[in-house]
């Protein structure tokens, strides 16, 4: 297991790597090594002033001169040696140079203002619409139904997470605390050697909120020792005492004056962060999900500070980490965006791209996340709504129509497009503990391959939408989602046809391009 101290001499072999990539003109690989170099730099070394010099020489060749200025003045603000310093000084001057030449085309895709709530927010919680209600009953337990019909591509839901966790695999891509890449642009924490963030009010919020605890067992933290749901766990937990001046007999006393069976829908007053604790530890869980304690012994009896409050409240800290394990499992999502790195883009072979899931068409998962709302949808393997992730944040949008009365499904990682429904179910139940009945897995809809077609115009439509898809940039795909949206909505009646289906991949397809990001290293 690595250890998570500082050390120049593993930092001086980092950027000897990366200057080898830097040398073959594979800069995604050179940032990273000079992020994980920059880590490792002990604190007022020049090593952190040589990872960061090099970072700027890398943006200099990618042509990202404000980016390789900002690198240029970091590197000047942590010691960088006198002796260099001319060679920052040319660097910076061929920027202001090429910069004066640059006709600079700002882009215009604005996907936040794209991504907006269809419909007035929900009248206590503005993140979802103000059609949705809450239900319970006994097959579903609590789901979501709208009171209105909804229509393909309404936008009915923008939700903030509680928590997210980085994977381990990512903490020298994207920032710690808001998930955001910023094109590698990350600067490091003062404490340990794996983690990063986009600015310093990130750093800031996320030694507030988590990293104070977490920062000397990062190690054991990124270790394969604890799986997803327990990472999420151990995140929640840390959220919930730093959210109590770290008074575990307060954050005791919170639950046992509010309601253990609260949810987003409970509150009066805009969401704040302990109402999403509320809700978060409310979500449904199984305590039959085996969960292995002894990983939580071992990473609180490494730390002071969590050693103390292990020693004095063992029971209640077992039983948070040992819930919100189990209800991680059942309710919190994988979250998925591009790879930093071109490559692993949509196939252009309509047949291929007709079987497709997400992660076929590029996008990849990095961070786990617990999301309010998003966790009170139940599942069916051909869904009514689709999301996409804009960094913390889930967007839930219609991708087929929705009556008044009728309830949300959000599919789980199961379609029954590309996955045979035994398959599906089986693996539903193990996770989930449910079987599925949704319509898809009743009437045994077949493979997208096998399913008939019910409008030959439409099927054209559809195939050319398919070869159209890899060429579409962010501007033309949000106007094609507009386009299939109408027809989906249009041709509902012919769910689950080939045609109908193949374009509600489309659309999901053009949801993620517009997601893209505008830079990919080479
Ligand atoms: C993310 S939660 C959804 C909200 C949940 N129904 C509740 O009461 O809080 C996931 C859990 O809901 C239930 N569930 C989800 N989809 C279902 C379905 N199609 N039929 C029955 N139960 C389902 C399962 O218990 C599953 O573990």
């Amino acid at each position: 297991m690595e250890h998570c101290v500082k050390s120049n001499v593993n930092s001086t072999k980092l950027r000897e790597i990366g200057n080898q990539y830097y040398a073959k003109r594979e800069f995604f690989e050179a940032i990273l090594k000079y992020n994980k170099s920059l880590c490792y730099a002990e604190n007022e070394s020049e090593n952190a002033a040589l990872a960061y010099a090099n970072r700027s020489a890398v943006y200099f060749e990618m042509k990202k001169f404000e980016k390789c200025m900002k690198n240029i003045e970091l590197a000047r603000a942590h010691n960088y040696p006198k002796k260099n310093f001319e060679i920052l000084k040319k660097r910076e001057e061929k920027c202001f140079e090429l910069m004066k030449n640059l006709k600079i085309t700002k882009s215009d895709n604005d996907e936040v203002n794209f991504f907006k709530l269809s419909h007035e927010g929900h009248k206590n919680v503005s993140t979802f619409s103000k059609y949705l209600e809450l239900k319970y009953d006994k097959k579903y337990g609590r789901h979501i139904v709208t009171n209105k019909d909804l229509a393909v591509g309404d936008i009915i839901a923008i939700d903030e997470s509680f928590s997210t966790a980085l994977q381990k695999e990512f903490v020298y891509q994207r920032c710690g605390n808001c998930l955001k890449s910023n094109q590698l642009d990350l600067i490091p924490c003062f404490g340990c050697n794996q983690a990063m963030f986009c600015n310093e009010n990130c750093k800031q919020n996320a030694n507030e909120n988590f990293h104070q605890y977490e920062c000397s067992i990062m190690n054991l933290i990124t270790s394969s020792i604890l799986n997803s749901n327990m990472r999420m766990a151990l995140r929640n937990f840390i959220i919930a005492i730093s959210l109590f001046d770290d008074s575990i007999e307060n954050l005791k006393r919170f639950f046992e004056i509010n309601s253990t069976s609260c949810t987003i829908f409970d509150f009066k007053t805009e969401l704040n962060v302990k109402q999403k604790l509320l809700a978060v530890n409310s979500l449904i869980f199984d305590d039959t999900i085996e969960v292995n304690d002894l990983v939580f012994d071992e990473i609180f009896l490494t730390t002071d500070k969590l050693k103390e409050m292990w020693k004095s409240h063992k029971d209640f800290i077992r039983k948070f980490l040992r819930k919100h394990t189990q209800i991680a499992s059942m309710n919190f999502h994988e979250i998925y965006g591009w790879p930093l790195k071109i490559g692993g883009l949509i196939d252009p072979d309509v047949e291929k791209f007709q079987k497709s899931l997400a992660y076929q068409r590029g996008v990849v998962p990095y961070a786990n996340g617990s999301f309010p709302f998003c966790a009170l949808l139940n599942h069916s393997c051909a869904p009514n709504v689709c999301k996409i992730f804009i960094d913390n944040k889930i967007v839930m949008i219609v991708q087929r129509k929705i009556e008044a009365g009728m309830q949300l499904f959000d599919n789980y990682g199961y379609g029954f497009t590309n996955i045979p429904r035994e398959y599906r179910q089986a693996e539903l139940f193990k996770q989930y503990r449910f079987k599925c009945n949704c319509i898809a897995c009743i009437n045994d809809f077949g493979l997208l391959p096998s399913l008939k077609i019910c409008d030959k115009k439409t099927f054209m439509v559809a195939k050319k939408t398919c070869s159209e898809l890899s060429s579409l940039n962010q501007k033309k795909a949000k106007q094609k989602i507009k386009e299939l949206s109408e027809i989906i909505q249009n041709q509902s009646k012919n769910f689950p046809s080939l045609e109908i289906c193949s374009l509600m991949e489309s659309f999901n397809a053009c949801l993620e391009i517009v997601m893209k990001p505008e830079i990919l290293f080479p």
